[in-house]
């Protein structure tokens, strides 16, 4: 079938997410620097890269076609909390999410038709009490490693969760009830 749809992505994660919506898309992989201004308070970053990541792939998508990007990001007492740069980053996220709540921000832009529509949703996430082993062979896993905050719902990180008050697949990278009334307004998807 032939696509209605890019997702700007490189995250398998995101493509198995979209591919649950069931319609036809390609993927574009643009490169879009991830960077927090000082003093940008942390839902205005996730939804400026989710933009920048959409709008991006709109001017490389190969036919004119809408572009769906997203981006993830956690946020513990205001402060974001992104993916690891290294083992000591890692651990430091862990102790920082260990034993409370958190939330998980995830943005998807949508751009289309000389415009770009944005939406933003907000998931709290609460961890049992982390041990420092815990912690240790978490890292060790390799999974922390590409993931927002340090751990993966989806993956062994889920057994420290043990609350959620919003959206899973949010979370994970791409919310699914939200994406998809987006692409309805946008007459993407059908109603
Ligand atoms: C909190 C959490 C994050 N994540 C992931 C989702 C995102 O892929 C990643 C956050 O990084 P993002 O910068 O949002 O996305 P990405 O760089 O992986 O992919 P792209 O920009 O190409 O779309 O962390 C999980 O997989 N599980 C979780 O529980």
């Amino acid at each position: 079938m032939s696509p209605v749809l890019y997702l700007a992505s490189a995250s398998p994660r995101r493509r198995e997410l979209l591919a649950q919506l069931e319609l036809p898309f390609e993927l574009v992989l643009p490169q879009v620097e991830e960077r927090r201004a000082p003093h940008e308070a942390a839902a205005d970053y996730v939804r400026r890269l989710a933009r920048d990541k959409a709008l991006a792939g709109r001017a490389m998508a190969p036919r004119p076609l809408p572009v769906l990007a997203g981006d993830t990001i956690v946020v513990v007492d205001g402060e974001v909390l992104e993916k690891p740069v290294d083992r000591a980053d890692g651990l430091a996220m862990l102790s920082r999410l260990s034993g409370r709540s958190h939330l998980v921000m995830t943005a998807m832009a949508l751009a289309h038709r000389g415009g770009c529509e944005l939406t933003l949703v907000t998931t709290e996430v609460t961890f049992r009490a982390l041990s420092a082993s815990d912690k240790a062979r978490y890292w060790a896993s390799g999974e922390p490693a590409d993931k927002a905050g340090g751990y993966g719902i989806q993956g062994l990180g889920g057994r420290f969760v043990s609350r959620i008050d919003g959206s899973y697949s949010a979370v994970v990278g791409l919310p699914l009830v939200e994406t998809e009334a987006l692409l309805q307004r946008a007459g993407i998807l059908p109603r």
